[in-house]
């Protein structure tokens, strides 16, 4: 507060008259970030969320910014449609406009936006539609940011990996991918497999949605109160607010798995994969090979174990740790890929000296999810946190059809998990023995893991790919936090 009683931040930094559409009207840029001016009414830009960049042009300053468009400008609403509007203030004097100028930079400098992004355009994720997005809906917001970007489109399956454990970081000052939910978890893994990967797992990721699965992208942007656009996404990396994520670590033996979503096995993971033979139907293929899942239900035997977060520890029974062997061998052998490979290992959490759970099958479905959305209108798990150190674990085991049926109608607004055939809790850490289906001894089922078939067992779907590990015990693990994302604030 001064002696007038007024907070300093409401202090103008610069007032000025200016020509503003081709009138002489009085321009305020104030200490908490606001410019103020009157063209035809009183308006008032949030330099923070809404200023994008500026540019001079001759005597004028053009502020380029976003408003809400259904009433062109003044109170900022964060779910609104938003369009980009530049406004042309032309100050009375060079020194003016010079001064103008360097106010505005040292404010938006002062807020640690990015301003060197790399790019991955996956033009082949969901409808094929990412260029376009990118050059229609993302690229100009860019520009109108004075950002230098350096883009990828990925050629082939895993490019996006190659590139970010191999990149110079010092170039960028975040990574940003125009895909679905798949190029992200490429990213990730790229980027803990570097040698320096606690330093390189710290550069943000934003995410624009253009794949099938959105999930971590809806994830954010529903948890602002922010609708699941390319543009809003966009401003999110563009303003630059950031949160960490945690990563699950999926283990068996010496393989490893980063993953930043889900795992499935059992009912989930068979519509995910196996409904793939009907893409050519488009989204509907899920709903359409749900249907038929359901109606020839599966149920596959094997056991789950799990380390219960706080409240939670009624789940299950009580067992011991009866993962990998914690023998003095297996320690040395652990230490000589410590000491061979610099790649992230895990979280060194000791899970033998945890309160561990178990829950014999058959089970129906097995779904363990880092983040509320599986994809844009799936909502998994809705008490979800994106950086609590714990994932949610939804299991499903006997359960008649018709209730089936209605409660995966429920998924939408997540309020499946109120349904009395759903065991929904949240875990430390996982163990997972998938066995063979029920009905039938000779097949088994497929483990998916962020959209990537990590495991199958005997099935029919085949995919073009050996999958990662084999349909057998594995273990997850919970790193709190380890990774960064653009976020809406
Ligand atoms: N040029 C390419 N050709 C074929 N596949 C590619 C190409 N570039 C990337 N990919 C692969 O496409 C997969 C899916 O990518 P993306 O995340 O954009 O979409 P998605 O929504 O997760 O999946 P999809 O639309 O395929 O269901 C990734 O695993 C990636 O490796």
């Amino acid at each position: 507060m001064d002696q007038s009683g007024q907070p300093d931040n409401l202090h103008p930094i610069l007032s000025d008259q200016v020509l503003y559409d081709g009138a002489s009207v009085p321009l305020t840029f104030t200490g908490d970030g606001k410019l103020l001016f009157t063209g035809q009414r009183r308006r008032c830009l949030t330099v923070e969320k809404q200023v994008l960049g500026f540019s001079l042009e001759g005597s004028s300053i053009r502020v380029k910014a976003v408003v809400e468009k259904r009433d062109g400008i003044c109170c900022f609403g964060s779910s609104g449609d938003l369009i980009r509007q530049s406004f042309v203030f032309e100050p009375q004097s060079q020194d003016s406009l010079t001064l103008w100028s360097q106010k505005l930079r040292d404010y938006i400098d002062s807020l640690g936006r990015p301003k060197r992004l790399l790019i991955f355009v996956n033009p082949f994720g969901g409808k094929k539609s990412a260029t376009k997005i990118f050059s229609e809906d993302v690229k100009p917001y860019l520009e109108d940011a004075d950002m230098h970007i350096t883009l990828i489109e990925t050629k082939h399956q895993l490019h996006a990996k190659e590139v970010a454990k191999t990149m110079d970081l010092s170039k960028y000052d975040g990574i940003v991918c125009v895909s679905g939910d798949g190029i992200l978890v490429e990213v990730v893994n790229g980027l803990l497999e570097r040698e320096d990967w606690s330093a390189a797992i710290k550069m943000p990721i934003g995410m624009i949605p253009a794949g099938t699965g959105n999930g971590m992208v809806k994830s954010l942007l529903h948890a602002a109160g922010e609708l699941c656009s390319a543009s809003n996404a966009i401003l999110t990396v563009i303003r630059g607010y950031k949160r960490s994520l945690d990563v699950a670590t999926i283990s068996q033996g010496k393989t490893r798995f980063f993953s930043v979503l889900m795992l499935a096995w059992g009912l989930i993971a068979d519509i995910d994969i196996e409904s793939e033979k009907y893409r050519w139907m488009g989204s509907a293929r899920i709903d359409f090979y749900a249907v038929q899942r359901v109606f020839c239900l599966r149920h596959y035997n094997g056991r789950i174990s799990f380390v219960p977060a706080p409240g939670f520890e009624d789940c299950g029974e009580p067992t011991s740790y009866h993962g990998e062997s914690t023998s003095e061998e297996s320690q040395t052998q652990e230490l000589s890929l410590k000491t061979e490979h610099h790649e992230y290992l895990g979280s060194d959490v000791k899970l033998e000296n945890m309160c561990w759970r178990t829950i014999s099958g058959p089970f129906v479905s097995i779904w363990l999810h880092n983040v509320p959305w599986g994809g844009e209108d799936i909502m998994a798990a809705p008490n979800a946190k994106f950086s609590d150190g714990y994932l949610e674990l939804i299991m499903l085991k006997d359960v008649p059809k018709l209730a089936l049926l209605s409660l995966m109608s429920n998924m939408n607004d997540g309020s499946y998990i109120k349904s009395p055939h759903i065991t929904y809790l949240k875990v430390k850490a996982f163990m997972l023995e998938p066995g063979a289906r029920v009905d039938d001894p000779t097949k088994e089922g497929i483990i998916d893991s962020d959209g990537e078939v990590i495991a199958r067992g005997n099935v029919t779907y085949t995919g073009d790919q050996k999958p990662l590990m084999s349909y057998n015990k594995l273990q997850i693990t919970v790193d709190q936090g380890l990774a960064t994302l653009f976020t809406p604030k």
